[in-house]
């Protein structure tokens, strides 16, 4: 798809977005953070019983105005026992780094007005909330034009360690057949997209 296709649909799918009442976000943001806490929780249960022993560390992300805001469920998680970590811009056109958050940490003003970590131990996530602004049938993922998280993504699956990838979006966000658009080779696919109706395509295994 030329460049100049994709950024319009970044920019449709982001006025969309913006029509969404702000008292409505807040309330799909509860209903898509109890959807994931299930997912989360049978994930919990059922690790040790595969035979896994080692900490989860799950990336979430800091809402920016218009996202969905999983906040509650990050600190939920963290006091459950979750290492749970957030992205940090290194530089443009590089891949981001983790770095652990916890509740009373304090946060740092990035660039495009994202807040980020305090710098310490990069950490590898074994789960990543990946912010989405729109999601295909199949999970491919725009998100805001920078190419971080395909950046990121790649550069992970290199390390030959699994992780699982979850989309985070509106379901406003859901880019049909008919738009016609086509992923590019560089776009790293989703193992599944979270909205506050539910998943797409399906539940990724726990
Ligand atoms: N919350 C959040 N954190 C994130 C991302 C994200 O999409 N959301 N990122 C994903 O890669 C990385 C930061 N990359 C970004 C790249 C571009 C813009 C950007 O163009 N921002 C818009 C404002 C967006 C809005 O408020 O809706 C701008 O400055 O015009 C933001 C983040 C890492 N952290
Ligand atoms: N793995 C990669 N290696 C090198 N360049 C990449 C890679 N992935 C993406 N890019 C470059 O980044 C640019 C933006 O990519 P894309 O339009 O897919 O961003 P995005 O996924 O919407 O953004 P973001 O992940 O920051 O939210 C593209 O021009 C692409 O060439």
């Amino acid at each position: 798809m030329l460049k100049n296709s994709a950024d319009l649909l970044r920019m449709r799918l982001r006025s969309i977005r913006q029509t969404i009442p702000v008292a409505e976000r807040q309330q799909l943001s509860v209903q898509l953070c109890a959807k994931l806490q299930e997912w989360f929780e049978a994930r919990l249960l059922a690790r040790p019983l595969i035979g896994h022993s080692e900490p989860e560390i799950v990336a979430g992300f800091w809402p920016l105005a218009d996202e969905p805001d999983l906040r509650p469920l990050l600190r939920h998680l963290h006091s459950q026992g979750t290492v749970v970590a957030l992205p940090l811009m290194i530089k443009k056109d590089h891949p981001l780094e983790f770095h652990v958050w916890r509740p009373d940490d304090p946060l740092i003003p990035g660039n495009f007005g994202v807040m980020e970590p305090v710098r310490g131990e990069v950490l590898q996530p074994t789960i990543l909330l990946v912010p989405t602004l729109g999601f295909t049938e199949q999970a491919a993922r725009i998100g805001y034009g920078g190419g971080y998280y395909d950046r990121t993504l790649a550069q992970l699956s290199q390390t030959g360690q699994p992780f699982t990838t979850i989309g985070i979006a509106w379901d406003q966000g859901m880019i049909h057949k008919e738009e016609g658009y086509e992923p590019e080779a560089h776009d790293y696919p989703l193992d599944a997209v979270l909205t506050p109706s539910g998943w797409t395509p399906d539940m990724p295994p726990a």
